[in-house]
């Protein structure tokens, strides 16, 4: 059972109506083997992910002018579009080969968290953007919340102890474009690099680059099926498991000479807590052989100012 499993192997969210503690045991190992999970049948419906898909493809290939009039300057990319050639991975020089839109969760007007959260800002070009971007974002919310009532249960706390850690959180839905790679570029789409948040769910991984770096130290692709959410812990719940769960290295590469005249779409779900949460240790996660590697309790707000910054965002 407690055998680390030598691939990654896809897990059915669907599990977790029918047997919760089974459920929890098997991504409770696949984050702990691996950073990562797999899911299936998460909820998100087949038609939404195809609208949200083509929609992104739809803006992306707007007009260089367009786009860039939603570029928000010293905005730190965190709302609206973010050109190609802005965000490079910690401690690299060279950018990512990736242009980008974030959209931030909804707060109605005078919420006590409106000092850490812009407001969105919406393409006018596209209609149906924001109603479909929204409810992708609540989809999202719905399946990150089901998956952390998982790690819950594996972690032996209380299944809705994440519940208010998250509400009304600062999480982040990124449309990503890779456009077609240059033979001689010295670039990569996606520098290695971890994730900042709580967990990220990834949509659009089928069409390969996403790779991984295994405790051996190899990069392994990561291959879900199409539809399927690739799932990975983030620094900040690495960190307040004490390592127990790692947020583990990952890149996106680019492609094989036959499709680099591809671009490459993806959907990440940075799932955050709330600003104000008090990012300390959980005590289940420290004990003779496991001392506290985070003695310095950090609100989660403090925490992304001090990782942005790194990347160039803040
Ligand atoms: O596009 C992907 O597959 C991964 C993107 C990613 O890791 C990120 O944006 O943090
Ligand atoms: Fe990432």
């Amino acid at each position: 059972m407690s055998q680390p499993h030598d691939t990654l192997s896809s897990i059915s969210l669907s599990l977790a109506d029918q047997d919760k503690d089974a459920f929890a045991a098997r991504i409770g190992q696949s984050f702990s083997d691996w950073g990562f999970a797999i899911i299936g049948d998460h909820g998100i419906s087949d038609d939404l992910i195809a609208q949200a898909e083509q929609m992104s493809r739809t803006f992306f290939a707007l007009p260089d002018d367009v786009k860039r009039k939603y570029h928000i300057p010293g905005g730190g990319g965190a709302r609206g579009y973010t050109p190609f050639g802005t965000e490079a991975a910690k401690d690299s020089d060279i950018h990512d080969l990736k242009e980008f839109w974030h959209i931030g969760r909804q707060l109605p007007d005078g919420h006590a968290f409106e000092p850490f959260m812009s407001a969105n800002i919406w393409p006018e070009e596209l209609d149906e953007f924001r109603d479909c971007y929204l409810e992708l974002f609540a989809a999202f919310d719905k399946a990150g919340q089901r998956i952390l009532e998982g790690i819950a249960r594996y972690l032996s706390l209380e299944p809705d102890f994440f519940d208010d850690t998250v509400r009304d959180g600062n999480s982040i839905l990124r449309l990503i474009h890779y456009p077609p790679v240059p033979a001689d570029s010295p670039a990569v789409r996606a520098a290695a690099h971890e994730d900042i948040n709580t967990i990220t769910l990834l949509i659009g991984a089928e069409e390969a680059g996403l790779e991984l770096l295994d405790k051996q130290g190899n990069w392994r692709p990561v291959t879900p099926k199409p539809g399927e959410l690739a799932v990975n812990i983030g620094d900040m719940l690495q960190r307040l498991t004490n390592n127990r769960l790692p947020s583990t290295t990952h890149r996106v590469v680019n492609p094989a000479p036959e499709r680099r005249g591809h671009s490459r779409y993806s959907m990440p779900f940075f799932l955050h807590f709330r600003p104000d949460y008090l990012i300390e240790t959980l005590p289940q996660c420290i004990d003779q052989n496991h001392p506290d590697l985070y003695p310095e309790p950090i609100t989660a707000h403090d925490y992304l100012m001090e990782r942005l910054r790194e990347i160039g965002l803040a």
